[in-house]
């Protein structure tokens, strides 16, 4: 049995709905689906999760919010109208989204929630609904019915363990199972969503539940590339990853898989293959325990934007039992989470997502570390960008990093940081945000 996950490009119009049904149609293993919601049906389009959000913020904000609503339910009439689906469906899609509104009219992150998850929903709904009137038997199974449990986290749910005894009882039930993306339900009954891009996650909770031989993740790529298309044209095709790999290089900006939804496959080793739904014959790439990386000891380089750097210096800091510590516990008290701290004897820098120091946040970190820590001095360095070579093969090939700084240098892009972790499956380049396209074309052409 696999279990199928089609991203929101996968699902976006009609014309992806019936490449879709072709899909799981086309191999009777492919018993659970998991959908997304309609995502962009060209470059410039706006998902619906955007569109919802945005709905969901005008009603907060007390604002008209009439016209968001019309353009919601106006995306899933334009599916219902193509596919000749029932119009029925579509009246109840209006009435659950007008329904959550007046619900949750002083509950402001239970709406958000709500209304995100109602992208999902509505669509897994709707593909149900098309295969059925395909002639095959197929049910909408709501995450609630299905056991998908989990921490009452809006936006950033966790999936509770014992969900997966209960998913497994899915297997009993006849037909093709759609089940929505991107949410769960809190032990006290609310609709709470994963964080943005979630139903990945929804995918790999419901393979490993149902313990899937595979489990297919549907994009609008033929395969997972070395170097985010958008940077180098055409850059090569990765036949196999490891989990390890793909988790860092996920984190690191392959936005293409989300990088929580390994966790659940990965324990009970189930491989995944992302593949094309515009290109299903193409082979995709396969996620695995273990690869052959003799042959290119890289995989792949990733990268993304958005993050700064604290910098403290002080005399005499490696003597300081407990400096990190309560360095790092200013961050905390902060709720700000922190990527790497590269440190040397007398100086420590830690790098996390600039966006969390916004408002008077900035001010109190500073304030904070410079009268509690009783620093040289503290600055922070803004508009960097994090780079991210990650490759198993690494570990045991030697000039990896010179290559690297040939290539930086090469490129004229001044390297701001060097971290590399214990496990040596990544090494990481810190850089002004800036250079960042320059720095990985030039990487890209040392390594592949
Ligand atoms: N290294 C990479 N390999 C493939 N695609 C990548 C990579 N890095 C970024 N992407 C982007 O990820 C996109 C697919 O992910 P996403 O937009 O989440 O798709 P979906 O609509 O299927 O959820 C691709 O269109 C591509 O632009
Ligand atoms: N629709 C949600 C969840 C998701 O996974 O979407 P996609 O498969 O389009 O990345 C989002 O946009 O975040």
């Amino acid at each position: 049995m696999k279990v199928a996950k089609f991203g929101g490009s996968s699902v976006a119009n009609a014309q992806q709905f019936q490449k879709v049904a072709n899909i799981i149609t086309a191999d009777d293993a492919r018993k659970f689906v998991v959908v997304s919601a309609p995502g962009k049906r060209c470059k410039d389009d706006t998902k619906i999760t955007d569109l919802l959000i945005t709905l969901a913020k005008k009603v907060i904000e007390h604002d008209i919010y009439e016209g968001v609503l019309a353009q919601v339910v106006a995306r899933y009439d334009e599916i219902v109208t193509d596919l000749h689906l029932s119009r029925d469906i579509l009246d109840v899609i209006s009435a659950s989204l007008q329904q959550m509104i007046d619900t949750y009219d002083d509950q402001p992150e239970r709406l958000l929630d709500a209304l995100k998850a109602s992208g999902e929903d509505n669509n897994a709904k709707l593909m149900a609904h098309y295969l059925r009137q395909l002639g095959y038997e197929a049910h909408y199974v709501n995450p609630k019915d299905a056991g998908i449990f989990v921490t009452d986290e809006p936006g950033n749910a966790q999936i509770l363990p014992e969900s997966y005894e209960q998913l497994a009882k899915l297997k009993e039930r006849s037909g093709i199972l759609v089940i929505p993306g991107f949410f769960g339900y809190s032990r006290s009954g609310h609709i709470v969503t994963f964080p943005r891009g979630g139903s990945d996650i929804t995918g790999s909770i419901v393979a490993a539940g149902v313990g899937a031989e595979l489990y297919e993740n549907f994009t609008d790529v033929d395969s997972i590339y070395c170097v985010n298309p958008s940077i180098v044209e055409h850059p090569c095709q990765l036949k196999e990853l490891t989990y390890r790999e793909m988790r860092e290089l996920s984190y690191a900006g392959f936005s293409v898989f989300h990088d929580e939804a390994l966790e659940p496959v990965y324990r009970r080793g189930i491989p995944v293959c992302v593949k094309n739904t515009n290109n299903p014959e193409a082979p995709g790439t396969m996620i695995v325990a273990t690869r052959d990386h003799r042959e290119r000891p890289v995989a792949g380089i990733a990268s993304d934007t958005g993050f700064c750097s604290i910098n403290v210096s002080k005399y005499l800091m490696n003597r300081e039992i407990g400096f990190g510590r309560r360095l790092l516990q200013i961050l905390e008290d902060e709720g700000i989470s922190y990527e790497h701290t590269p440190s040397g004897i007398d100086n420590m820098s830690v790098i996390l997502r600039e966006e969390q120091l916004a408002g008077d946040v900035e001010r109190r970190v500073l304030d904070r570390i410079v009268t509690e820590l009783r620093v040289d001095e503290v600055s922070i360095e803004r508009d960097l960008a994090l780079i991210m070579v990650v490759g198993e093969g690494m570990e045991r090939s030697v000039g990896i990093a010179a290559k690297a700084t040939a290539a930086f240098a090469r490129a004229n892009v001044n390297i701001e940081m060097i971290n590399q972790g214990s496990s040596e499956v990544s090494m990481m380049f810190g850089v002004k945000a800036d250079a960042v396209e320059k720095a990985v074309r030039a990487l890209y052409e040392v390594y592949f």
